[in-house]
């Protein structure tokens, strides 16, 4: 257990910065798991003086005191005040509000990680509701669209078809050796906006970020990597600031070798324990990658067993508001990829646990249109595998009010990734058939929802229970306010990872996903149904994540898969003693 402490924990009072001016320390040394995970070519150097200062891993700006200022080099250095945190952290967030443009926002923000991490996450975590937007969905959309032109410094870990049969080699150049989580993207989907090829390195960087503030993972031990086998996109292909390989995507078996090639240096350099989260992948990838490695490595598919856990959770509380059990609802869902067949697929999953009913029968209540109409067994034949278990018996129907009229769902439940597809008719149609209509309209980011959260309010005259992926403000209807929820998988993901971490988990199981929906639905108290909400505030998110994260690691205690031993008795609080805090340090 004290090992396991050792490994999560901050070290919260004192850090020993005495070393000579230049010299070199090892910080590594006690949180590598095996002793080959210390080879790297060279160690990190804990500077004094200027560079300490320039190190945003120790730097505290005018935060250091006098005695520091002595013990470090740092006399002259600096002005005179000595200024604390929290006055740091109010003259930071005044400057961040006096931009009008979000970007603008989001390249402060980027821009105070690499100048003092500790304060970027202080910031973070004490207004987590005002910067998620900007340091996650919707600004990181618009960040990584313009990464070509906004990027600075390079951030994470780039792996090209260039470093093939290096990619071990790659590895071992990142500064940090002990790293917990991986977060990789090949580029293809990010969010709603398509290929964004190598550009999409602002989403493993932002999910990172909230692996550390909502999941209380340490920053030191994430690492964001962005493979690139080329991009699709021509749009940047011919653009001149373009950051990555110019070519078209590899694919087929010189894909798979690559990925192959990382997977297997990531457990090589890493060890059994690595997390590695795929983001962003396209679907035609994604599912392949997730059958491939969950029987061998610690992976986590985001956008497939993420987002079906958050929105199984949303779900779960919405039954107080909707009434009947999950299974006497039915399901449409617009948009059949990896988030629609993942979320189905958990709903089904969670209907046949809670009755006993074999998951063929409970799949029956949902139903997916795609690109080409409702998913039916007549188009069995030309349909990609994840989507066959969505075949029902029925005629076909080639659009979604159709579809609506046709299967009378009472949930709605949007992941096409296409914007505004959730129509008057569609909205209105739903309001007719349920006194209250559960609309979710998951794609991100907001220019891709599939509706706004005053069109539901508005189209069902105020009875629409809502939720969307990326924020929507509060929004008043015949005096009365809605506050809509985030459905987004940022919930699930920090506490989930978390919980695998600090258990010492080797696979993830489909149970643990169940286990986090009913973690995050027992978060929502009745104070937040009576202002019909289905979610908790993220303002509690570090709570709402321990929850989570104790939850994911008694189901992989019993199931046997967590390999930290002994079991803590009250895994929360054990959480709560693990997660990373951003509070700055005394140096000796
Ligand atoms: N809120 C959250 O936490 C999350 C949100 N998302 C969002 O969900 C969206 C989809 O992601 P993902 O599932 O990975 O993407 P995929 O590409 O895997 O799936 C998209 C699906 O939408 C269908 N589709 C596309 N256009 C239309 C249309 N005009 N009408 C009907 N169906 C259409 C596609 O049809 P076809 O198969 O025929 O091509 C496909 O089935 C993205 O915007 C993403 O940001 C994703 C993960 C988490
Ligand atoms: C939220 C997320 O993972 C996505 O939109 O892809
Ligand atoms: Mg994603």
């Amino acid at each position: 257990m004290e090992s396991a402490l050792k490994e999560q924990r901050d070290g919260e009072s004192v850090v020993d910065l005495s070393t000579p001016v230049g010299g070199v320390e090892d910080v590594y040394g006690e949180d590598c798991a095996t002793e080959d995970q210390c080879i790297t070519p060279w160690t990190i150097a804990v500077s004094s003086g200027y560079n300490l200062l320039r190190d945003p891993r120790y730097n505290k700006g005018l935060a250091f005191t006098e005695r520091e200022r002595d013990a470090h080099y740092l006399r002259g250095l600096l002005p005179p005040v000595i200024s604390t945190q929290e006055l740091q952290e109010k003259k930071l967030m005044q400057s961040i509000r006096q931009y009008d443009v979000p970007l603008h926002k989001y390249v402060a923000m980027m821009e105070l990680e690499e100048r003092n991490e500790r304060l970027f996450y202080k910031l973070l975590i004490d207004n987590v509701e005002e910067l998620l937007p900007i340091v996650y969905t919707p600004t990181v959309g618009e960040a990584c669209q313009k990464y070509g032109s906004i990027f600075k410094r390079p951030q994470g870990l780039y792996i090209s078809l260039k470093e093939k049969g290096r990619i071990l080699e790659v590895l071992k150049n990142w500064p940090e050796r002990s790293i917990q989580v991986i977060v990789v993207t090949d580029g293809e989907r990010i969010l709603g906006l398509g290929d964004l090829g190598c550009q999409g390195m602002g989403i493993p960087v932002g999910k990172l970020a909230l692996y550390t503030a909502l999941g209380g993972v340490r920053p030191s031990a994430c690492l964001p990597i962005t493979i690139d086998v080329g991009t699709n996109n021509e749009k940047l292909l011919n653009d001149e600031f373009y950051i990555g390989l110019r070519q078209k995507r590899a694919t087929g078996q010189e894909y798979y070798d690559l990925l192959h090639e990382f997977m297997t240096a990531v457990k090589q350099n890493y060890g059994e324990k690595i997390l590695v989260q795929f983001e962003d992948f396209a679907n035609h990838n994604a599912f392949e990658l997730l059958a491939k490695y969950r029987t061998t490595h610690l992976v986590f598919n985001d956008d497939i067993q993420g987002t079906a856990s958050v929105v199984l959770a949303g779900l779960i509380a919405s039954l107080k508001l909707l009434g009947g059990a999950l299974c006497d609802h039915t399901f449409l869902f617009l948009g059949a990829g990896e988030a629609g067949t993942g979320i189905a697929e958990l709903i089904a999953l969670e209907i046949s646990k809670k009755t006993n009913a074999p998951v063929e029968e409970t799949r029956k209540r949902i139903w997916l249109v795609d690109s080409k109409g409702l998913i039916v067994s007549g188009r069995k034949e030309t349909l990609q595998s994840f989507k066959k278990p969505w075949a029902h018996e029925h005629e076909p129907v080639n659009n979604l009010l159709d579809a609506v009229k046709a299967v009378k769902p009472t949930v709605l439940i949007g992941t096409s990734g296409v914007g505004r597809t959730f129509t008057k008719e569609v909205v209105e149609a739903m309001a007719s058939m349920n006194e209250r209509p559960l609309i979710m309209a998951l794609s991100n980011p907001t220019s891709q929802a599939e509706c706004t959260a005053e069109e539901a309010y508005t189209w069902s005259e105020g009875r629409a229970v809502f939720a969307s992926g990326s924020p929507f403000p509060s929004f008043e209807y015949n005096e009365k306010l809605y506050i809509p929820g985030q459905a987004n998988n940022c919930y699930i993901f920090p506490g989930f990872g978390f919980g695998l971490v600090m258990s010492g988990t080797i696979r993830v199981h489909d149970d643990m996903l169940l286990a986090a929906s009913e973690a995050l639905a027992s978060q929502v108290t009745e104070e937040h149904y009576a202002k019909g909400m289905i979610y908790p505030p993220f303002a509690d998110i570090r709570k709402i994540s321990a929850h989570i994260a104790a939850s994911v690691a008694a189901k992989a205690y019993e199931l046997g898969v967590a390999t930290r031993l002994p079991r803590p008795a009250d895994l929360v609080k054990y959480a709560e003693s693990c997660m990373y805090t951003p509070n700055y340090r005394s140096y000796r």
